[in-house]
């Protein structure tokens, strides 16, 4: 069987001319420093399924698990659950954008692998965001305060406590 057609033998593709900015509002991000074209394969990555055990015993109460992605997977008795996986090298950096994601991800849960695909054209210079789904552990950077949250702060910030 030649390698081209061997399903253990996993073709790796990344998009060059992509940069790491480490001060972004949300921390380190990964950017274009030249146009991507739509449906253009960003990056290919391997990825550590972690047991459900071992992601909820360990794996939670550490800063691992706000890199980590949900991962489906059928148990030894056939039944489906969902567990985290760990994704090496720049999946685990995308960050998230809840209304303007440019790349799309989609694992391959038999060869172990998360494929990262331009959803549209990309600019030099965008950042390029995923979506999380609506597992977030953070404050999106992107949401913009609601008039009644800044009321609301406002009034906070006139309480003087003695
Ligand atoms: C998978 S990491 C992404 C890389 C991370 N920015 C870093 O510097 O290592 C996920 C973390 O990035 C940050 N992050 C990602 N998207 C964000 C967003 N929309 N708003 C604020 N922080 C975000 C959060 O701290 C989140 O826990």
């Amino acid at each position: 069987m030649g390698i081209a057609s061997d399903r253990s033998h996993i073709p790796l593709q990344r998009c060059a001319d992509l940069v790491i900015v480490s001060d972004t509002p949300k921390g380190r991000g990964v950017f274009a420093s030249r146009n991507i074209p739509a449906k253009t394969v960003i990056d290919v990555c391997p990825v550590l399924v972690l047991g459900v055990e071992e992601n909820e015993n360990h794996i939670k109460h550490t800063s691992l698990y706000h890199y980590t992605y949900n991962w489906p997977i059928v148990d030894e008795n056939g039944n489906h659950k969902v567990t985290q996986a760990v994704i090496f090298g720049l999946g685990s950096i995308y960050n998230h954008s809840t209304l303007d994601q440019n790349v799309g991800w989609e694992r391959d849960a038999e060869r172990l692998i998360v494929t990262y695909r331009a959803l549209r054209d990309i600019s030099a210079g965008e950042e390029l965001c995923i979506s999380y789904g609506g597992r977030l552990t953070f404050k999106d950077a992107d949401s913009v305060e609601t008039a009644s949250e800044k009321d609301g702060l406002d009034q906070l910030n006139k309480i003087h406590l003695d």
